[in-house]
C-alpha cells in the first residue's frame, strides 16, 4: 500500500489586499491543512491582519522569501507593480512554478511576462470580475468570488495541464470561469468595468464644477446618486494604473461615450422629445435583457 501523502500545495500570494486576501481566505477555508499559503504585503500590520483573518499561514515583507518553494504564485498587487515584481522573483522560483495574476488589465501584463519567462516557469493570466470600492485585506472576505465571473486567458503559452491546474484552483472559490483572449478581455473590461469607474468619478467631480450648489446638492443626494457613484470611492492608485495599462480601448470607448452624450445634448437643446425618449428606451431594453440573461448565472447587475 502506498502510504505517501500528497505534498501540500504551496501558494504564495504577492499583495494580500482585497483580492489576494479574499483568494487566500476562500482557499484556506476550502482546503484547510491541504494548502500552505505564504503572503507578502508592504507592512507588518497588514501581514498580521492577513494572518489573523486566515488569508495566509505565514507572512513575509520580502517577496523573494515569500515565493521560496512555492508551487503557485498569485500576483495581486496594483497593475503597474506586477511585472516589476515578476522580474524580482523570477530567479528565485522553483522549476515548474506557475504564476497567475488578478490584474484588471491583461495584454499589458501578459505580453511583458511572456517575454520574461524561462522554459520551466509558466504563466496563466486571470481576472476576477468581482471586488469592492474598499481596499486592503480587512475589506476581503472568503465569499468574494462566490458565483462571480473569473476570466482566464488561455493564450499565454502555458500547457493545457498548467491552465487546468489554475482553473481547478480558482473553481474552489466557487467562481464561474470564462475564457477570453487578451484582446477580448481588455475591450470588454474597458466597457463593463473601466468606463463605469471613470464615469462614476465624473458624476462626483461634476459637483465640484458647481461649488455654489454643493451643499444643497449633498442634502438632496439619494438613491440615484448613490447607485451610480459607489465605485467612485475606489482606490485612485489602482485606477490610475488601470487607465495607463488599457489606454487604447478606454480612449476608444470614452470617445464613443462622449458622442452618445453629445447626441443627448443636441436632442435636449432641440427639445426633440422622441429622440430623448428613444435614448432611454434603448438603454432600458438592453439592461433588462442583460438582467434576464444573467439572472441564473451571476448577480452581475
Ligand atoms: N479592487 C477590486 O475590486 C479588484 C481589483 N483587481 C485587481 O487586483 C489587484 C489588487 O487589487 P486590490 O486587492 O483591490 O488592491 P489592495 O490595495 O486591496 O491590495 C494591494 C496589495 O498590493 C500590495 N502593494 C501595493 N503596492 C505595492 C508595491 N508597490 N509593491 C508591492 N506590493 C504592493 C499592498 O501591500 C496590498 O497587499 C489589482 O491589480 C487590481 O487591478 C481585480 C479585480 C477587482
Ligand atoms: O466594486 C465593484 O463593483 C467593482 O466593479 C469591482 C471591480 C473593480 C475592478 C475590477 O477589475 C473588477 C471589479
Amino acid at each position: 500500500m502506498n502510504t505517501e501523502k500528497t505534498p501540500k500545495l504551496h501558494l504564495a500570494i504577492l499583495g494580500v489586499g482585497l483580492i489576494g486576501g479574499a483568494f487566500g481566505m476562500a482557499l484556506k477555508d476550502k482546503l484547510q491543512d491541504d494548502i500552505f499559503i505564504t503572503g507578502n504585503t508592504r507592512t507588518e500590520k497588514s501581514l498580521h491582519e492577513a494572518k489573523a483573518l486566515k488569508a495566509i499561514d505565514e507572512g513575509f515583507l520580502d517577496p523573494i522569501e515569500c515565493v521560496q518553494g512555492a508551487d503557485i504564485i498569485y500576483l495581486s498587487t496594483p497593475v503597474l507593480q506586477i511585472v516589476p515584481l515578476v522580474k524580482k522573483i523570477l530567479p528565485h522560483l522553483k522549476p515548474g512554478a506557475i504564476l497567475t495574476d488578478a490584474g484588471s488589465t491583461k495584454s499589458f501584463i501578459a505580453k511583458q511576462i511572456m517575454d520574461l519567462l524561462p522554459e520551466n516557469i509558466y504563466y496563466v493570466a486571470g481576472h476576477p470580475m468581482t471586488g469592492r470600492e474598499k481596499s486592503g485585506v480587512t475589506a476581503a472576505h472568503k465569499d468574494l468570488f462566490n458565483n462571480k465571473c473569473y476570466v482566464i486567458v488561455k493564450d499565454t503559452g502555458a500547457p493545457a495541464k498548467v491552465v487546468e491546474k489554475i482553473v481547478n484552483l480558482i473553481k474552489l472559490t466557487n467562481a464561474n470561469i470564462t475564457t477570453l483572449t487578451l484582446e477580448e478581455h481588455d475591450r470588454c473590461a474597458s466597457i463593463i468595468s473601466h468606463i463605469p469607474h471613470i464615469t462614476a468619478a465624473a458624476l462626483v467631480n461634476l459637483l465640484d464644477k458647481n461649488p455654489n450648489d454643493l451643499e444643497s446638492c449633498i442634502t438632496l443626494a439619494g438613491g440615484g446618486f448613490k447607485d451610480t457613484t459607489r465605485i467612485a470611492s475606489s482606490n485612485a492608485d489602482m485606477w490610475a494604473d488601470i487607465c495607463i495599462s488599457n489606454s487604447e480601448p478606454i480612449i476608444e470607448h470614452l470617445s464613443q461615450l462622449q458622442s452618445l452624450l453629445s447626441g443627448v445634448i443636441t436632442s435636449i437643446a432641440k427639445k426633440d422629445r422622441q429622440a430623448i425618449h428613444d435614448y432611454f428606451v434603448e438603454s432600458k431594453t438592453r439592461r433588462d435583457m442583460i438582467l434576464e440573461e444573467t439572472k441564473d448565472k451571476y448577480d452581475l447587475i
